[in-house]
């Protein structure tokens, strides 16, 4: 069982002993450890099918069959790659669904004001854009204040506009809320771009790690920053080519 142990993280805000999580026999995760300190942007990248979904999800709170140690911070939210949006309640309802003791409609529209979609409280769900549906998802994350954002590849499915707004939009929301985030995606250049550390997952553990020790706001173009992609892909089993310099 994942027990939630908040108030006896200090100082970490998620750490994880020995975790274990099988599918039918087979070991998905296999006695993975990990810590993430509080206000850290942590990146989880890997391979397709490596169990990047199922840790972010034990890591939620929703799925619970799993052996060993793991501490999460109670107020914690996740937005998934799809955003889930009720097609039968309006945008703000479903901001403040399924949160214990409903804060009231004014608590909805402060947190879709922060993601820009103050005009849209209204709406329902069907009449919005991919972005739009993706910031109410995130809307939805921030009212509950959480001390650990979990994102599974919440950009995934955006054209390569909305993606750069949604990225951004999520680096101020961080920057500005301090809570710690994990975030699971394919894209190495999102992780570097985002994160101050970034773990690659592989037979079941984290099997590299490395900080993201660039200022802000990152340069895909900075030799460090090709340098850490090299190696990120490297790692993910990617060999970049030698490319033709220009002279
Ligand atoms: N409920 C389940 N029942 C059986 N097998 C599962 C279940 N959930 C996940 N798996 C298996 O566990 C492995 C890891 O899946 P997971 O979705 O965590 O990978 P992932 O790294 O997030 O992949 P992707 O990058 O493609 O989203 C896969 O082999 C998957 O088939």
């Amino acid at each position: 069982m994942a027990t939630d142990l908040h108030g006896q993280l200090s100082p970490a805000a998620v750490r994880v002993e020995a975790l274990t999580r099988a599918f039918n026999g087979r070991p998905v995760i296999d006695k993975l450890d990990l810590t993430l300190r509080p206000g850290e942007f942590t990146a989880l990248l890997g391979r397709s099918g490596c169990g990047k979904s199922t840790l972010l999800r034990v890591l939620a709170g929703l799925d619970r069959e799993i052996e060993g140690t793991v501490l999460v911070p109670k107020k914690r939210a996740v937005a998934f790659q799809s955003p889930r949006l009720m097609p039968w309640k309006r945008v703000w309802r479903n901001v403040l669904l399924g949160l214990p003791d409903s804060p009231g409609r004014a608590v909805a529209e402060t947190a879709l004001e922060e993601v820009g979609l103050g005009d849209r409280s209204d709406a329902w769900p069907k009449t919005l854009s991919g972005g739009e549906a993706q910031r109410a998802s995130l809307a939805r994350a921030l009212v509950r204040e959480p001390d650990l954002l979990l994102l599974d590849e919440p950009f995934g499915a955006l054209d390569a506009l909305t993606r750069i707004k949604a990225q951004q939009l999520v680096a101020e929301l961080w920057q500005r809320r301090g809570c710690a985030v994990l975030l699971v995606t394919h894209d190495v250049e999102e992780a570097l771009l985002l994160a101050d550390r970034a773990l690659v997952m592989r037979d079941g553990v984290i099997a590299y790690e490395t900080p993201v020790d660039l200022p802000r706001p990152r340069d895909v173009g900075d030799p460090p920053f090709t340098a850490l992609r090299t190696r990120l892909l490297s790692e993910l089993g990617v060999d970049v080519p030698m490319t033709a310099k220009a002279v």
